[in-house]
């Protein structure tokens, strides 16, 4: 069996997904069409062409504008149960998904658009293809924090079907730290905490990811590497980072595919996981993105990835152990 056909088939977990970055731009020009809205390009191709970038920024700028097109709890329906199917062809049996609801009631869309419409994509899912998810509502860090904290009062009625938050968007001079009081009502209430840390920004914000939000998983983290002491502490806190290979070379966190820091972390004793982050804007899914680090990896290591991935997620213990008893199985089912 070639290493993308055992990459295929491996059960797996997805943990870092911005739903908006699934909006592909064939779907982005039929939601324009069916809301009634012009869109700056010309066509697919020209739309695609203009996905490349220098840096995380270019790439949000470009992000936000296309989000534009999403206004009926229909199109974030379709939206998310379009990014289902396709995770399903790629072995994904659960998925926690973030949206950013700042995006849409900036545009004054109500916060039920989009969560009701995502959370109806989700359970068609379940019913379609067996595949769970969880939602986790992600404030965008270059807003302040007191519109993290309206974000949160929208989100009240939905709490119970939300999981977690998250913190993304422009990470440099946008510190976890500025989201400390409302990461603490969100603990308070319950939730889950993640937030992207060192994808741009130095260690000493993942530091912060770590002491100030007390996340429970961290995005990216890529940039805890220059400091052997966080890593150390990482690895003994058993602390997931959700890694996204294709995200990283596309907005430049490493230069070279080749030379991705997958291999160094896993050897550093950190429990990574494989990702795709916006897989539309950068050229591939999940299993793209295993793939993509393959060769640096032996398949053990990519069940270990395929493990990491559901100890990682917020399933409960009986539904890791259910999902890691079918890597186990997959791996030693003659698997060459
Ligand atoms: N990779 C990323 N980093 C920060 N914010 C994001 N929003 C969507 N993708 C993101
Ligand atoms: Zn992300």
């Amino acid at each position: 069996m070639s290493d993308s056909d055992f990459i295929s088939g491996l059960p797996k977990a997805e943990l870092h997904l911005h739903v908006e970055g699934s909006l592909e731009p064939e779907q982005m020009f039929a939601f324009a069409r069916r809301n009634r809205i012009s869109i700056p390009f010309p066509n697919v191709e020209a739309l695609r062409a203009a996905y490349s970038f220098n840096s995380l920024q270019d790439f949000l700028d470009i992000y936000y504008q296309g989000a534009d097109v999403l206004r009926t709890e229909e199109d974030f329906r379709d939206l998310a149960l379009a990014y289902f199917e396709r995770a399903h062809e790629d072995g994904v049996a659960h998925a926690e998904i973030f949206f950013d609801p700042q995006t849409h009631t900036a545009r004054g869309l109500p916060f039920g658009v989009a969560a009701d419409g995502l959370l109806a994509g989700m359970k068609e899912a379940e019913a379609k293809f067996g595949l769970t998810s969880k939602l986790i509502l992600c404030f965008l860090r270059h807003l302040d924090e007191d519109d993290a904290f309206l974000t949160f009062a929208d989100a009240e009625p939905w709490l119970d079907r939300i999981a977690g938050v998250g913190l993304d968007s422009s990470e440099v001079g946008h510190p976890p730290s500025k989201f400390a009081r409302v990461f603490e009502a969100a603990g308070k209430a319950g939730l889950k905490r993640v937030a992207h840390a060192g994808e741009e920004g130095p260690p000493e914000y993942v530091l912060e990811a770590l002491d100030v939000l007390h996340i429970d998983r961290l995005d990216h983290g890529n940039r805890s590497l220059e400091s052997p002491e966080l890593v150390t502490r990482l690895a003994r806190a058993g602390m997931t980072l959700t890694v996204c290979p294709l995200s990283n070379h596309k907005l430049c966190v490493v230069d070279d595919l080749a030379a991705h820091p997958i291999a160094d972390m896993l050897g550093h004793g950190l429990r990574p996981t494989i990702n795709s982050d916006d897989p539309a804007y950068f050229g591939g899914y999940v299993a793209d993105n295993y793939r993509a680090v393959a060769p640096l990896l032996t398949r053990d290591q990519l069940a270990t990835l395929a493990r990491n991935s559901f100890l990682g997620s917020f399933l409960d213990d009986a539904a890791v152990t259910r999902h890691i008893a079918r890597i186990d199985a997959y791996v030693a089912g003659g698997v060459q």
